[in-house]
């Protein structure tokens, strides 16, 4: 496995391959990789000849400094996991391989659609502008056929197919399942910051989108909204930001069971840790 640092030298491997026609994945990360990343690197192998995953916990897309601060970097034990994973090359820059002119800000502002607006957008002002520059970037670097994204962060998905229209890159975007823990937690890097008491009360997150999913055809909306988030507000330390059952295009509230693709959403901070979550309803739904 190959780890590069430079976008010049990422071109240099990956140029004669893409002229030799081999078709290239991409696996965009922050690090701190657990089960729900390496289903994303299989899934790639699956469907690629070469799979590259990024490691780089990108500054625009953080909001509030001390998530940012104190975001894990365990890079021995990822590159060991993407190594023993048979991945075949991690891009792995600096901040000012990205962006040369940091930390004066970079001119960039896309239309994402009115969806940038809600839910994570209301909560994290601008995030989705940063998400989406440094995976145009990343983009830009590497040149993939195709790129893999967790559906756990379902409204992003959303926000990089938008953004992928908007600049009409060649790129297929591929939304994976969200890979849970045994009690169904969904894994995600900032799991770590659980204390013993908030990963017990984290699971009620999980737990109030299964109600949802599994009363979906029984009650009627307002019932289901209510019991739902009257679970997690009973919940001693768990602050909720947002439970909503939403049109999966749109992000808009439903307003009845007839939608085409209902998703339920969750956020929540949990002890000092915020949380997402979301679950897809409706018979398609896994
Ligand atoms: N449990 C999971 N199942 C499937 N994909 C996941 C899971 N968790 C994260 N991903 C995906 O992995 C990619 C990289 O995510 P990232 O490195 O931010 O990890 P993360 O666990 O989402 O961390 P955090 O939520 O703390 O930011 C994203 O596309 C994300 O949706
Ligand atoms: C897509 C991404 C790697 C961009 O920094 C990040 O938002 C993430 O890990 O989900
Ligand atoms: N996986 C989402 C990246 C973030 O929380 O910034």
């Amino acid at each position: 496995m190959e780890i590069i640092h430079t976008i010049s030298a990422l071109k240099t491997v990956l140029t004669p391959l893409q002229k030799a026609k081999s078709k290239i994945a991409l696996v965009p990360t922050m690090g701190a990789l657990h089960k729900g990343h390496l289903s994303l690197i299989k899934l790639a192998q699956q469907q690629a000849d070469i799979v590259v995953c990024s490691i780089f916990v990108n500054p625009t897309q953080f909001t509030d400094p001390k998530d940012l601060e104190k975001y894990p970097r365990p890079l021995e034990h990822d590159i060991k996991m993407l190594s023993d994973a048979g991945c075949n090359l991690v891009f792995m820059p600096s901040v000012k391989e990205m962006y040369p002119s940091f930390p004066k800000p970079e001119n960039w502002h896309i239309d994402l659609g009115k969806a940038e607006f809600l839910l994570e957008g209301e909560f994290r002002k601008g995030h989705y502008q940063g998400v989406t520059q440094i995976v145009k970037k990343l983009f830009d670097a590497v040149n993939p056929d195709i790129a893999f994204f967790g559906q756990k962060d379902f409204q992003q998905v959303l926000m990089i197919k938008n953004m992928v229209k908007h600049f009409n890159m060649p790129v297929e975007i591929i939304s994976c399942p969200i890979i849970r823990e045994e009690d169904g937690l969904a894994m995600s890097s900032r799991n770590i910051h659980l204390s013993e008491t908030d990963r017990k009360n984290a699971l009620v997150l999980s737990k109030a989108l299964q109600y949802v999913k599994d009363n979906f055809d029984l009650l009627n909306l307002a019932q289901l909204l209510e019991n739902a988030k009257g679970m997690i507000n009973e919940t001693n330390g768990v602050e909720l930001d947002y439970f909503t059952i939403a049109d999966g295009e749109t992000l808009l509230p439903i307003e009845n069971k007839t939608a085409k693709y209902p998703v339920a959403l969750v956020a929540a901070k949990v002890g000092e840790t915020r949380l997402i979550d979301n679950m897809l309803l409706g018979t398609n739904s896994a």
